[in-house]
């Protein structure tokens, strides 16, 4: 294969780095294959058994079912066949690998290659590609029960001839076996120990085994000898031809290379809508984590990262030296850089070392693509990546020395600031996207929820741009989550949120963006730092009294929280907000809010207050719920809460800071003060949760502005209401230090430009 090639790539890895440095260990559940949690559930059999049934219904003739993971909806009625716990095991199992470049199809199929090779059969040709069903499919697992025209009628379906038939059960039929609780007619209860009848004497071993005590008489295979007559299907099967099939196949040889064939078959029938990549077999050498950054001043860019080398073909030992040799971005020169080794890492069949890199290379003619070249006792042999060179993407990528990730707040969500360096000249937005794994549930499938959001400009370095955008998610998401940063048809994808800091150095700018030109920030082309700090600040002060920074405002992914209070300011133009009283709610539709920050500094002690009802407005179309109760804005309006009493926190002053407030039931009727609505009004409201409240003695005022503008710019404040705290969440400072001037400015403001939520 030519790298990138973003599924291949992914299942490469999960398939073949197994141990040492990046290990992935996919096949951690099936080595050893004797590996059974729940005594005589054999993971690996189960592995095995969730491909075919998954496949199982395919029809080949209308291009339909076949590896699609439809099974993950398809476990209870009318799918009969698909009882017993294997199935949801298994693919609760493959959800943690589940990505946008790892469908769950791609790993219930990587799931078979890796029981199978880990119980000692052959390698199955994998292929990756598959696209997940988003629905259950036909049913259409054979029975037991099901005389021999059914079988072969129904394998004839899925594509496979009555000979193919025979291949594939005998084929099948090597691991796990037969368990009494979903088949006590084929095993009853209490005749063996386990609850199961294993197809053949070495169960936890992918082997001939379960054809040659076939031919000789001496199985024990209850779907060939058991006391329920009409579910001898193997026996059917395997006889189907006098034998002449299940005889060519029982040396250990043709069964693992028969094997080996029909199972790939098996993991190649899908949807006639999909493509499947070539057949997964290493990359000699492949670039990981490539990474660039734009180094301090400007003048360099920092290229960082691993190659992964395949070593069964050029032992490690024999590699004297192995280096980069790079092109500029017009696609000439060659300037080296060397490597270290990192490490070794291994798979069933395959060793490799990882050799790390970090250099410095001239921002101004930068890179377009390297070729790595080994020296070894024998010579020196270059790998050009099937001649394209491996490609480095210049134009936009994350600036990973300058993004965080907070730690986790009260509620367990983490907030990850993410800086992009954009190349000049580059033109269009910028895009910061997650996407997030909404988790599977039982008869469910995990899905991707992509969460865009629009980066803002920050300041400018030589030759890059610096863009920033937040994103606000669960802590427990860390690891299951990725980002894309976008410009145009540009991107550094595919990017993990694991190994960003909590706290970043400074970013390093010329000067303070251009687009402040209406404030007294000086934009003169001094060096400025931009700080990023995770810390929460409770004061915050700016000495321009006009500076904007647009922002949207934010809600969290937390389904359950366990704190009964939360605190918000939506800004005027948030999602809701009551006129009298400043009582307001914060939407769980992200909605866009831009914030003014403004010199008034003010204290702003907070009174807690219970009333009967409550005016909130809604500025547009929104959703929210209090006290357990959903209301609905279809446009603009006000919505009368009555279902109080309220408990409601109110600012003495009235002079714009937002309450905190806390939903209740009524203590009168003896319910304890625990809102059933507290999971989601958390949720809700946790994005404006850390301001500055009254905790400080200190809040910023000020103005809430228009929705538009994505840029950090000022004076965009049409509608503005003087006054208004809006400074949404705080955890985050800036430090502008210009030669010409120094502004400390809520740089979360900024930040919370981007910020959207999944819930
Ligand atoms: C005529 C077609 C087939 C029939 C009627 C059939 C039927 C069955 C039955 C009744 C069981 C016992 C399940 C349990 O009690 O947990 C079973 C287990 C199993 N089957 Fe099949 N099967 C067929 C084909 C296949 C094929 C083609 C494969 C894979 C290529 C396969 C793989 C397995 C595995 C690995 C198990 C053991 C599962 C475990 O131990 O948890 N079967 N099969």
């Amino acid at each position: 294969a030519t790298w990138p090639s973003p599924a291949y790539d992914e299942i490469e890895d999960l398939m073949l780095l197994n141990s040492g440095v990046n290990a992935r260990n996919f096949p951690f559940p099936v080595v050893p294959c004797t590996f059974a949690p729940t005594p005589g559930h054999s993971v690996a059999g189960g592995f095995l058994r969730t491909a075919f049934h998954d496949m199982a219904p395919a029809d080949v003739a209308a291009g339909t079912g076949g590896l699609d993971a439809s099974i993950g909806f398809e476990l209870l009625e009318p799918y009969i066949e698909n009882t017993g716990p294997a199935f949801n095991a298994s693919l609760t199992y493959y959800s943690k690998f589940f990505s946008s470049r790892a469908s769950m199809s791609d790993l219930i199929a990587l799931g078979v290659y890796a029981s199978v090779r880990a119980c000692g059969g052959p390698a199955v040709p994998l292929k990756a590609g598959r696209i997940d069903a988003t629905q259950a499919g036909a049913v259409g697992v054979p029975d037991a029960k099901d005389d021999i025209t059914k079988l072969t009628g129904e394998f004839a379906r899925m594509g496979f001839s009555p000979t193919e038939m025979i291949q594939i059960v005998a084929c099948g039929h090597t691991l796990g076996g037969v368990h009494s609780a979903e088949h006590p007619t084929i095993v009853p209860a209490n005749t063996t120990t386990l609850g199961v009848q294993n197809f053949d004497a070495t169960n936890n071993t992918y082997d001939n085994l379960v054809i040659i005590e076939y031919l000789d008489g001496s199985t024990k295979n209850p779907l060939v000898v058991g006391p329920d007559l009409d579910a001898r299907s193997d026996l059917r099967v395997f006889a189907s031809d006098d034998n002449e099939t299940i005889s060519a196949m029982q040396t250990a040889n043709s069964y693992a290379g028969t094997c080996s064939t029909i199972l790939a078959k098996m993991l190649d029938t899908v949807p006639s809508s999909v493509t499947l990549t070539d057949i997964i077999t290493p990359y000699p050498v492949k670039p990981v984590n490539l990474q660039l950054n734009v180094a301090p001043g400007g003048d360099n860019l920092i290229f960082s990262g691993q190659i992964r080398f395949w070593t069964n073909t050029v032992p490690a030992l024999s590699i004297s030296s192995l280096k980069l040799v790079y092109k500029d971005r017009s696609g000439a020169g060659s300037e080296n850089i060397d490597t270290l080794v990192a490490g070794d890492a291994a798979g069933f069949d395959d060793t490799f070392t990882f050799f790390n890199f970090s250099s410095g290379i001239p921002a101004k003619s930068s890179i377009s693509s390297f070729t790595v070249v080994i020296t070894t006792s024998s010579g020196i042999v270059a790998y050009d990546n099937n001649g394209e060179g491996f490609p480095v993407s210049d134009t936009i990528f994350t600036q990973t020395a300058n993004s965080i990730v907070s730690s986790a707040d009260s509620a367990g969500n983490l907030l990850a600031t993410i800086v992009a360096a954009v190349r000049h000249g580059t033109t269009g937005e910028v895009d910061l996207t997650l996407s997030l794994v909404k988790a599977m549930t039982y008869n469910n499938l995990p899905t991707l929820v992509k969460q865009k959001v629009t980066m803002t400009k920050v300041c400018e370095s030589k030759y890059y741009t610096f863009y920033m955008g937040s994103y606000s998610f669960p802590a427990a998401a860390l690891k299951f989550t990725k980002y894309d940063v976008t410009v145009g048809s540009s991107s550094d994808s595919f990017k993990s949120l694991v190994g960003l800091s909590a706290s970043a150095s400074a970013l390093s700018c010329i000067g303070v963006s251009a687009s402040t030109t209406s404030t007294s920030i000086s934009t003169a082309s001094t060096a400025s730092t931009v700080s990023i700090s995770t810390k929460s600040s409770t004061s915050l002060t700016a000495s321009s009294s006009t500076l904007s920074y647009p922002s949207k405002s934010s809600t969290a992914w937390a389904s359950s929280v366990s704190t009964a209070t939360s605190s918000g300011k939506p800004s005027t133009k948030g999602s809701h907000w009551t006129s009298g009283s400043k009582m307001s709610i914060a939407s769980t539709v992200p909605s866009p809010v831009s914030s003014t920050t403004s010199t008034t500094s003010e204290s702003v002690p907070y009174t807690i207050t219970v009333v009967t009802s409550f005016e909130t407005y809604c500025p547009y179309a929104t959703k929210f719920s209090y006290n357990g109760k959903w209301y609905t804005a279809i446009s603009a309006t006000t919505i009368t809460v009555t279902d109080c009493p309220c408990t409601i926190s109110v600012p003495w002053t009235n002079k714009g800071a937002f309450p905190t407030f806390t939903a209740t039931t009524s203590t009168e009727t003896g319910i304890p003060s625990t809102p059933t609505s507290l999971a989601n009004w958390q949720r809700i409201s946790k994005g404006l949760s850390s301001e500055p409240t009254s905790t400080s003695g200190t809040a910023v005022a000020a103005a809430a502005t228009s929705t538009s503008g994505s840029t950090l710019g000022a004076g965009k404040g049409s509608g503005s209401e003087s006054g208004t705290s809006v400074s949404h969440v705080s955890p985050a400072i800036a430090t502008f230090t210009g030669a010409a001037d120094a502004v400390t400015i809520n740089f979360m403001a900024v930040l919370m430009g981007a910020a959207l939520h999944l819930f």
